[in-house]
C-alpha cells in the first residue's frame, strides 16, 4: 500500500469536481451552517443522502445536537455566500447575507437555492477527522434548477443551462 501524504491526497482530491451546498441546522443546539461538497445521494427508497462533516467545524455541535440538517444546493450566484459559509465568519454574519425559510425540521432553507433537502439524521459513522451523516430526507424544495456552483481545482466554476427551454422538459419533470 502506498504511504500517501495528506497533501498528496488533497492535491488528487482537488481533481474531483463536486457541487457545492450550504448545510444548515437549527434547534436547541443553536443555528449553524457550513459550505460542503462531500455530499451525495445514498438511496431514493427511502430518500437518503450523506454529508461528511469535519468534527472541528464550528457547525459540528449544532448539527449533532439538533440532529437535523438542510442541504441547500447552490447556484452560480451563491459563490459569495459559499465563501462566507466556508469558515472563519460568525454564524450570524453568514445567515444575514441571504433570505431563509423553513420546511419540516426547522433547519434554515435558502430561499433561492437550486434545491433544498430538509433532513433528519438517521445514523452517523465516525471516520478519521469526519463524521459521515446518513440523512433521511423529509421535505424538499426546488427552483428552476438551471445551474450549479461547482468546486474543482481549488476554485469555483458553474455548470448548467442558460434557458429553461435549453433545460428541456426532462429537467422540469425530473426525468434523467
Ligand atoms: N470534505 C471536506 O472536509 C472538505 C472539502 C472541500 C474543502 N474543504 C476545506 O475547504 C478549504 C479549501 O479547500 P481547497 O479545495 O481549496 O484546498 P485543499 O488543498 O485544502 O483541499 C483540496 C481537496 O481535498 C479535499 N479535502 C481537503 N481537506 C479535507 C479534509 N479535511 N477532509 C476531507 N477532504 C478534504 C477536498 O476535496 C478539497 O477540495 C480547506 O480548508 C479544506 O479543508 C474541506
Ligand atoms: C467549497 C468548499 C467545500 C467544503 C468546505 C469548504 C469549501 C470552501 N468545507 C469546510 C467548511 O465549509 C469550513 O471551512 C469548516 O467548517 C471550517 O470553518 P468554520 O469552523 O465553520 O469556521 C467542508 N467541511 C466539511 O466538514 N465537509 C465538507 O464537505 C466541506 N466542503
Amino acid at each position: 500500500m502506498q504511504d500517501i501524504a495528506p497533501q498528496d491526497y488533497r492535491d488528487a482530491m482537488a481533481c474531483l469536481g463536486a457541487a457545492v451546498s450550504i448545510v444548515t441546522t437549527d434547534g436547541g443546539a443553536g443555528r449553524a451552517g457550513f459550505s460542503a461538497s462531500a455530499i451525495c445521494s445514498v438511496t431514493d427508497d427511502p430518500p437518503t443522502l450523506l454529508v461528511c462533516i469535519n468534527r472541528a467545524s464550528s457547525a459540528y455541535a449544532g448539527v449533532t445536537g439538533n440532529k437535523v440538517v438542510c442541504v441547500n444546493v447552490l447556484s452560480a450566484r451563491h459563490e459569495p455566500l459559499s465563501r462566507l459559509f466556508g469558515g472563519k465568519v460568525p454564524a450570524d454574519e453568514r445567515f444575514a447575507a441571504a433570505a431563509w425559510s423553513t420546511l419540516e425540521t426547522g433547519a434554515p432553507v435558502l430561499a433561492d437555492g437550486a434545491a433544498a433537502f430538509d433532513c433528519r439524521i438517521a445514523s452517523v459513522v465516525n471516520v478519521g477527522t469526519h463524521d459521515v451523516l446518513f440523512c433521511r430526507v423529509v421535505a424538499l424544495q426546488r427552483s428552476g434548477c438551471l445551474d450549479n456552483l461547482i468546486y474543482f481545482g481549488r476554485a469555483y466554476h458553474t455548470v448548467g443551462v442558460t434557458t429553461r427551454a435549453e433545460a428541456g422538459s426532462d429537467l422540469a419533470h425530473g426525468r434523467s
